[in-house]
């Protein structure tokens, strides 16, 4: 044979004439940039195969087009260049492009009391799709925070009350032995229950901003106790208070999340889901949230 005539089994005719909805990669590596940052990430690049009658598409040309992903940064627009690259490399024989992205980033969080810092991994994924030419991009965010059940610190709150009416019954009450009383593991002889809970925001986005930092940084201000980097004990302490007043139940989240997603002019669409992860059942307790803006 020829070494010039490498044998093309893409441009065969398929054996069985059907089209396909989705045909690409999956967890192809390569750097993006997001905020200044260069991340790693793994892409799934793919187009649909609609002639039905072509055996395959050419799976170099959608990863040459990934390259670009490197050199600028991350932007509803290059995302749509993509795809466009997607389609123009494959005409004749796709209709529909789809790429999705995903990474952690990275965002430094101060401590709450202590000059420290620390980094905080985001998982984030960035979908685009280019389907009959109207171009869409969804971001998925995870935010984790802490929660406190309200009823769990009610149900505390009365067990310490009935102690304290058992321990002070009949004796004059002294401010000395009041403090000691409350300072006292026997005298606070109950706390609430409280957990690690994540958010998991889906987001359709409008407009050229990516968002991702200002929707993460909306979410845990919505949330009000993310979880923490650095911390030392006036970090744990402040901690603590702040769960003390921020009792939630899934459902109260849920519609501050809403109530936050609501206000980013960046959202076009969003369906949040949270899940807290409760520690004093098995399983967990969930609340879901969609949102369409209405057309001007
Ligand atoms: N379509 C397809 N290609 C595959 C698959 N698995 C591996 N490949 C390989 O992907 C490589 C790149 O394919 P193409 O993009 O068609 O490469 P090419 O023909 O050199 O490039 P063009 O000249 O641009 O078409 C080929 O060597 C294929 O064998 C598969 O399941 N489907």
């Amino acid at each position: 044979m020829n070494a010039l005539t490498l044998p093309d089994i893409a441009a065969q005719a398929s054996r069985q004439a059907l089209p396909l909805d989705w045909v690409g990669m999956c967890g192809i590596a390569l750097p993006i940039l997001i905020d200044g940052q260069r991340l790693t990430a793994k892409a799934d690049a793919g187009v649909s195969l609609d002639d039905g009658t072509a055996r395959g598409i050419h799976m170099s040309r959608l990863y040459l087009a990934l390259e670009m992903l490197g050199q600028q940064p991350l932007t509803p627009t290059l995302l749509r260049n993509v795809l466009q690259h997607f389609l123009a490399s494959h005409e004749g024989l796709s209709k529909n492009a789809y790429l999705r992205i995903h990474t952690d980033l990275l965002l430094n969080r101060p401590a709450l009391v202590s000059p420290l810092a620390g980094w905080k991994a985001y998982p984030v994924s960035i979908e685009a799709h280019l389907e009959n030419q109207m171009f869409h991009v969804e971001l998925k965010i995870d935010v984790t925070y802490s929660s406190t059940c309200p009823c769990s610190a009610a149900l505390a709150r009365q067990l310490i009350q009935q102690q304290f009416v058992d321990d002070f019954a009949n004796t004059p009450l002294r401010h000395e032995d009041v403090l000691t009383w409350l300072g006292s593991a026997n005298g606070i002889v109950a706390t609430p229950h409280s957990q690690r809970s994540s958010a998991q925001l889906r987001v359709h986005l409008q407009g050229e901003h990516l968002a991702l930092t200002e929707l993460i940084n909306d979410a845990e201000a919505a949330l009000g106790t993310a979880v923490q980097t650095a911390v030392k004990r006036a970090d744990e302490q402040a901690f603590a208070l702040a769960n003390g007043q921020n009792l939630m139940f899934c459902e109260d989240a849920a519609r501050r999340l809403n109530l936050a997603l609501k206000r980013s002019d960046a959202v076009k669409a969003f369906h949040l889901k949270v899940i807290h992860a409760e520690s004093l059942h098995a399983h967990d307790a969930v609340a879901e949230s969609r949102w369409t803006r209405p057309s001007a």
